[in-house]
């Protein structure tokens, strides 16, 4: 049994850690931890998961009593960026396995992080001890680090149709725009009046263009995959959902078909179990994937623009974040991949 504890467990992200880990066969969940709920059973807070729950307690989000418990082995951060590379530290000191759901160890430079989250990198030495993880395109090695970097929500539903073409050479890495709309549960649970019911009910808008954090990220992958500098322009949008992605890029064909593009996709995915191909016509849409770790995704050939148009659709608090986090644990203390995931 690996033993877990979930950081930030009052969060969106956190819930449906405690979700999963609660119910995964190789798991123990050992500790939940919040500041505004510690003392609270969890089973209380979650009564539709208060049948696996048992007695268990939230604890305050204390970094030094946690890196102090040996009776855990893995740690998962859903904390805010900023304050996750707080926890990191003792706990990576401490020997243990440490999830990160924030964006703190997901870029390689602390010059860059300044630029795109506006404060300096909380911890830049620790840069080095982690490795950002899409489990569908590892980089070697990578179970060895201590400390992994879970891929942000829209960089997932990005990164998975683009990374095999840019690496095959099936495109190059000029021209690429990524439209995306989001549900409301990818701004965390904020107590803000632009997130509440009847601003966001029956009403989408778009925002954080032309410059959104998630560039940072998605552009660092997408260069490291072409072997040359890539620049993207990302429509980040949000709209009346509570949950879920939906993501459509438009790239020059390059002299390409939609057929290049599967054969490109089904040599990098064709054994990988959350990436569905929908090859049958239809186009990928949110209620298809929400609930499950999945990420699907289609193409089409526009022969009128000579541009090829990408889409794709994931559970933003699955594959997007906590899912994605458990599937790289699965991975990391060998497990079979699929294992506790929807
Ligand atoms: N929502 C999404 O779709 C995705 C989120 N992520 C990332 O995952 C992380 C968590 O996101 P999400 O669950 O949405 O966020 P939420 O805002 O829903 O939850 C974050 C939790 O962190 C705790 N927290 C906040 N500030 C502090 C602090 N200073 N010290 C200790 N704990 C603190 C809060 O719990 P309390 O006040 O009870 O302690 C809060 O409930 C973020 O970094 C986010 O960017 C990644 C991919 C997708
Ligand atoms: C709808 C919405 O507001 N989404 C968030 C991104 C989701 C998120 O939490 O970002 P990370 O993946 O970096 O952790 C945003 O645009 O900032």
């Amino acid at each position: 049994m690996i033993r877990v504890g979930i950081v930030g467990a009052s969060g969106y992200s956190g819930e449906v850690l405690v979700e999963l880990l609660s119910s995964h066969p190789g798991v123990e969940l050992a500790a939940v931890t919040s500041r505004s709920l510690a003392g609270k059973p969890v089973a209380e807070v979650f009564p539709r998961l208060s049948h696996r729950l048992g007695s268990l307690q939230f604890t305050e989000s204390d970094a030094s009593a946690l890196a102090q418990n040996d009776g855990l082995d893995a740690v998962f951060l859903a904390l805010p960026h900023g304050v996750a590379a707080g926890f990191a530290r003792p706990l990576f000191e401490a020997g243990k396995t440490v999830f990160d759901l924030s964006a703190d160890f997901r870029l390689g430079s602390p010059d860059v992080y300044k630029e795109f989250y506006g404060q300096d990198h909380p911890d830049p030495e620790l840069l080095k001890a982690a490795a950002y993880v899409l489990p569908e395109f590892p980089l070697k090695g990578w179970q060895e680090k201590p400390l992994i970097a879970c891929p942000g929500c829209y960089p997932t539903s990005i990164l998975i149709p683009l990374l095999p073409l840019l690496a095959s050479g099936t495109i190059q890495s000029k021209d690429i725009i990524a439209s995306c709309m989001s549900g409301v549960s990818g701004a965390g649970k904020k107590a803000n009046e632009d997130f509440s019911y009847c601003e966001r009910t029956e009403s989408a808008r778009p925002y954080g263009q032309p410059k959104h954090r998630h560039l940072s990220e998605i552009e660092e992958q997408l260069a490291s995959a072409a072997g040359s500098p890539v620049i993207l322009q990302f429509l980040p949008h949000l709209v009346p959902m509570r949950r879920g992605i939906v993501t459509t890029i438009s790239v020059p064909d390059n002299g390409k078909t939609a057929e290049d593009v599967l054969v490109a996709w089904k040599s990098q995915y064709a054994n990988r179990p959350f990436v569905r191909i929908l090859e049958d016509g239809t186009l990928p849409e949110s209620k298809n994937v929400v609930g499950t770790n999945r990420i699907d995704i289609a193409v089409r050939h526009d022969a009128r623009m000579q541009r090829l148009i990408l889409t794709s659709t994931e559970d933003n608090l699955l594959k997007g974040a906590s899912g994605q986090a458990v599937q790289l644990m699965n991975l990391k203390f060998g497990l079979e991949e699929t294992i506790g995931l929807p």
